[in-house]
């Protein structure tokens, strides 16, 4: 069984290919890094390492990579091929494989008529979906209609973390022990994937919005504070006593609206954000609060993980957050000069004023609530910086 996967990077290879290796796939890794690229092709494995106490190291084998730079006709050949394409490149990339994406079903459109599923693995509401609509802008409409008899697009949400990894050796990965991979099965094309540790679910809403709204907005919530309290990990993080009531606290808000809306049990949800704590707080793991706060103009958007709970709560719960707010602001002064969303976003207050950056970024009504709460709650920490 061949997967081809685009993006060996932190979850690529520490999580995706791994549990391809131990499902008995050979995975052709597809990335843009010609470091990693060439590693991966001399050395045809890599190990990925618990970040725990036991600091287990396993080996995945079988693997190749190609540069979709210099070898896109070989890009397109694996996925006429392939049993299984998979993606973890960030949801901002989608737009960019999308293309040789669809030249590589067109090449196995004309040649087989063998399913094939496409599981966009990145953090955000339709992945895949959004992955499909961007294919389906390079395609025809006889293709489409032939497209979606052979291809399935199933949506995902993939849970574990990975650092930026600092190791000696450039292919390695230190992951922590935890893991979660759900896929949406109604949307399958064929056969379920034969890989170990996917979970199937009729409807993946409810394990995505959880998933994001707590692991991610908790993890949001760390490296924001974090990064304007100075401190450089969301261990470290952690083990400051506001960050971690501000965590818990957007978590509780988050929670509220997550058990009303989707009739989660209380004490299994509280049990979940009391782990997802302890993630967070995991002394094997030095995760970079700049690697968790990457891309605010992303994270500010009003599907993903402080607007879209902060306006879920005020909806379904009936009542204006208040730490899911101080988040929202928290992540609007995040101003890191070496991420160029956080630069766009301070460029953007400084031209048009916080109100205009406001609107642009989370695309909320200035007439609502939520927004003057988010305006107030801004001006309030840059009069106490
Ligand atoms: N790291 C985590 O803890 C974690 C956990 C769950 C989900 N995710 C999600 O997984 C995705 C990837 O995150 P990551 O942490 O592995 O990032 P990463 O930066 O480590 O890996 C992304 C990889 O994509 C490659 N890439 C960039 N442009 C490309 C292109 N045009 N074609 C092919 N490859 C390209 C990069 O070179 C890099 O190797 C994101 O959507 C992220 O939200 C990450
Ligand atoms: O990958 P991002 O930028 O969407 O979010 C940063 C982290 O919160 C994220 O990578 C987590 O580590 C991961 O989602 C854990 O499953």
């Amino acid at each position: 069984m061949l997967a081809v996967h685009f993006g060996a990077g932190n979850i690529g290879r520490g999580f995706i290919g791994k549990l391809l290796y131990q499902s008995g796939f050979e995975t052709c890794f597809v990335d843009v890094n010609k470091e990693i690229v060439n590693l991966l092709n001399e050395r045809g494995e890599y190990s990925v390492v618990l970040a725990d106490s036991s600091q287990e190291a396993f080996t995945v084998k079988n693997v190749r990579a190609l540069n979709s730079q210099e070898q896109p006709d070989a890009v397109v050949d694996a996925i006429a091929n392939a049993d299984l394409v998979t993606t973890a490149v960030g949801p901002n990339i989608l737009p960019f494989i999308a293309g040789l994406i669809a030249k590589g079903l067109r090449q196995r459109s004309q040649t087989t008529d063998r399913p094939l599923n496409i599981i966009a693995c990145e953090n955000m509401i339709g992945g895949s979906t959004l992955l499909k609509e961007k294919v389906y802008e390079h395609v025809s409409g006889d293709e489409k209609a032939a497209f979606d008899k052979q291809f399935g697009f199933p949506d995902a949400a993939v849970d574990r973390i990975v650092p930026n990894q600092q190791n000696e050796d450039k292919l390695m990965v230190m992951v922590e022990p935890f893991y979660e991979w759900v896929v949406e099965e109604t949307k399958l094309a064929g056969e379920k994937p034969p890989v170990q540790g996917i979970t199937f679910v009729t409807d993946l809403i409810p394990y995505i919005e959880r998933k994001l709204f707590t692991v991610n907005t908790g993890h949001a919530v760390a490296a924001y504070f974090g990064y304007l309290f100075g401190i450089p990990t969301i261990n470290e993080a952690m083990a400051n006593s506001q960050v971690y009531e501000l965590v818990k606290q957007a978590l509780e808000e988050s929670g509220e609206f997550l058990v009303a809306k989707y009739g989660f049990d209380a004490e299994t949800h509280a049990a979940y954000i009391q782990k997802i704590l302890q993630r967070f707080a995991n002394p094997y793991i030095s995760d970079e609060v700049t690697r968790v706060a990457r891309s605010p103009i992303r994270k500010l958007g009003p599907n993903d993980r402080l607007v879209s709970p902060a306006k879920q709560y005020a909806e379904v719960v009936g009542k204006q957050p208040v730490y899911l707010v101080k988040a929202i602001a928290a992540a609007l002064l995040y101003d890191y000069q070496g991420d160029d969303e956080a630069t766009a976003v301070q460029t953007t207050i400084q031209q048009n004023g916080i109100a205009a950056a406001i609107e642009q970024y989370t695309q909320l009504d200035q007439n609502d609530s939520l927004f003057q709460a988010i305006l107030d709650q801004y001006q309030q920490f840059q009069a106490e910086k």
